[in-house]
């Protein structure tokens, strides 16, 4: 074979593996599209499976073997004379050893649904529960109901195992609690389950806080995905999910993980009718927002108790600093501090010596303070369950208390930033839509979230929109602040500037360098409006925001949304807006008037062409 015979026939072969390899990486993405579309058929199949689920009535039947019975340890035991909408139903169905998903609102009641059970068929259950304090919690209740429990977990001595596991075993033991981790990683606790589940005796499983399994959830915990070997070591053991918030998308990622795809799903309604819901803005300058605070917790909130809910340990410790200076009785609370810390801080807060606790999320799961008088989110949450499940520790005494979200577009920003997938992205976009929206019932917008029913009377004014239902709404047509922002951007990307939102707003009102401005007057409204604006066209995506990368942290720059064609909205894009809502939190400030400016048929900015931002009469 010569040379030029031997690299024809290399050529060929490399054409031939080339060809194929093309064919290869077609099939591959093919491949990859049609599981994406299965899995999403699936998504929607059981989307469509929960929403059209029967109701609960074939639940509430009162001659199951058992009902004389439950009713007997109801009254005996709990000293209650009836259940409450749902707890039977939970009852009825984990003792027909169905698997079931209570979700139901703090405070709802959802304890009872697996103690009693426990009373009544004897045997061993088995509760997870996320947190050792909650267990405590749970344990000390459980002792005034007479229920044989005991928790077994990595603080328990040596000896302790030993009883608890002799009891277990010789059935003298209705409950047993423990954590996931020690579940998942402890062999010896597997084996003695599977010595009583030999013997008929485990009788279920009751998973606390549920929602935890899943990633679509505000709680993920990665230890909670170790509970999806339950159904297959355990075949028949029914078990029963506990927890107070879970969209429709969560209770799909629970069924799956736990292999309970025909659970009986339970929910109570989302409506905790004694809370108020208000977003106020918060202000970029600090002071004004300390101000805030000390007037609402010396004056409305005076010897009232709350949680202040911040984003980060050093936001917490800042502010409580801050706050003490200003004689206030609060203290941070966040994970890195240590444990007996933490316990002190708690127990300082439910004695009421101090007024507040200024708190990550870490101050959460087992916080039943029944006094909670005020929920202030010092920063916007990463999700509308973030916050309604923050916001709902407020109240649980039935008397009303108030749940104020202070937002701004800065804080927001950062959550985005920090988000890792389209799902956190969803979240973030989901609260500023409920930030933005000022005209509509807050309690809507959680209720519609959840995919609960709603009746626009649920709300009995008891959000800042319902306060003053139509009160100073208006619709703007924004369309030329989109024009000016897309402006802006162009002339700041021609010269390689990246627009930050203070950097976006700085030029639109003048005060960024000459070279990035457009020409004309400044704009006629606030700097704060023009923010509420670009947090307008971010949440309808007709603005975007793109993250950058320093050294230390991530960025978020205000862009365009590439696939926006701005002739296609026929010269308009509507805003409503309530000024009464977005007035800012500071009482007795000037209010912002929008209106009269519409009302005399002025421009929202007169440095814009003529069809710039005309009012548009609302459409009632
Ligand atoms: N059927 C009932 N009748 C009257 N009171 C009840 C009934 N069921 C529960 N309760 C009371 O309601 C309160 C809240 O119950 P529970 O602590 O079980 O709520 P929860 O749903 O577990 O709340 P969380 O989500 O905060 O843990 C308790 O004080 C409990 O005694």
């Amino acid at each position: 074979m010569d040379e030029s015979d031997f690299t024809e026939q290399l050529n060929n072969y490399d054409r031939q593996i080339q060809n194929l390899e093309e064919q290869k990486l077609k099939i591959l993405n093919k491949l990859k599209t049609l599981k994406q579309a299965k899995e999403e058929l699936r998504l929607q199949y059981s989307l469509s499976k929960i929403k059209n689920r029967p109701g609960i009535s074939e639940w509430l039947g009162k001659d199951y073997v058992w009902s004389k019975e439950v009713y007997k340890i109801l009254k005996s035991n709990f000293k209650f004379d009836e259940f409450r909408s749902n707890q039977l139903a939970a009852i009825n169905a984990t003792l027909s050893k169905q698997d079931v998903l209570l979700i139901m609102p703090t405070g709802g009641g959802k304890s009872l649904v697996y103690q009693l059970p426990a009373i009544v068929t004897g045997n061993v259950s088995v509760v997870i529960s996320p947190l050792l304090s909650l267990i405590e919690d749970q344990l000390m209740a459980l002792r005034k109901f007479g229920i044989a429990a005991a928790t077994v977990n990595s603080n328990s001595a040596t000896s302790e195992k030993k009883e608890i596991t002799a009891k277990m075993l010789e059935n003298k033991l209705n409950l047993i609690f423990v954590t996931p981790e020690w579940m998942a990683k402890t062999k010896s606790f597997m084996n003695t389950l599977t010595k009583i589940y030999n013997a008929k005796r485990l009788e279920r499983f009751i998973i606390d806080e549920v929602h935890c399994c899943s990633q679509w959830g505000h709680d993920f915990r990665r230890d909670y995905l170790a509970l999806s070997i339950l159904k297959g070591q355990f075949p028949g053991v029914p078990i029963l999910g506990l927890t107070a918030t879970a969209t429709t998308n969560v209770m799909v990622e629970i069924q799956k993980i736990l292999e309970i795809p025909d659970a009986v799903i339970i929910t109570a309604p989302y409506n905790r009718p004694n809370l108020f819901y208000k977003v106020i803005n918060k202000l970029e300058n600090k002071s004004d927002s300390l101000d805030y605070l000390e007037k609402v917790l010396k004056n409305k909130y005076k010897f009232q108790s709350g949680i202040i809910y911040a984003a980060t340990q050093k936001d917490c410790e800042e502010l409580a600093t801050e706050l003490r200076k200003r004689d206030l009785q609060v203290a941070p609370y966040h994970a890195n501090l240590e444990g007996p810390v933490k316990s002190k801080i708690h127990k300082k807060w439910a004695d009421n010596t101090y007024q507040a606790v200024i708190a990550t999320i870490a101050f959460g799961m087992g916080i039943d303070k029944p006094d909670v008088k005020f929920v202030i989110h010092y920063t916007v949450p990463k999700s509308l369950e973030g916050l309604y499940q923050e916001s709902g520790r407020a109240g649980r005494d039935g008397k009303n208390a108030d749940c104020t979200l202070m937002f701004n577009l800065t804080d927001w920003l950062r959550n985005f930033s920090m988000t890792q997938n389209t799902r956190e992205e969803k979240s973030v976009n989901d609260i500023l839509h409920y930030c933005i929206n000022t005209a509509t019932c807050r309690r809507k917008m959680i209720s519609k979230y959840f995919d609960d029913d709603w009746r626009s009377s649920d709300c009995m004014q008891m959000c800042d929109h319902c306060k003053n239902p139509n009160d100073n709404i208006q619709t703007y047509n924004v369309i030329s602040c989109l024009k000016d922002i897309i402006n802006l951007i162009g002339l700041a990307s021609n010269k390689e500037v990246n627009l930050t939102l203070k950097k976006l707003l700085d030029n639109w009102f003048k005060l960024g360098p000459k070279n990035l401005q457009l020409s004309g007057t400044q704009p006629k409204f606030t700097r704060q409006q023009g923010e509420h604006i670009v947090g307008f066209l971010l949440c309808k995506r007709y603005l975007s925001v793109r993250r950058g990368y320093s050294l230390v942290t991530t960025l978020a720059y205000i862009d365009t949304n590439p696939s926006v064609d701005i002739k296609s909205f026929n010269g308009k894009i509507l805003m409503e807006y309530s000024s009464n809502i977005r007035g800012l939190p500071i009482e007795n400030i000037d209010k912002i008037d929008l209106i009269e400016e519409s009302v005399s048929g002025k421009r929202l900015s007169e440095s814009h062409s003529n069809s710039h931002s005309k009012k548009i009469k609302k459409d009632v």
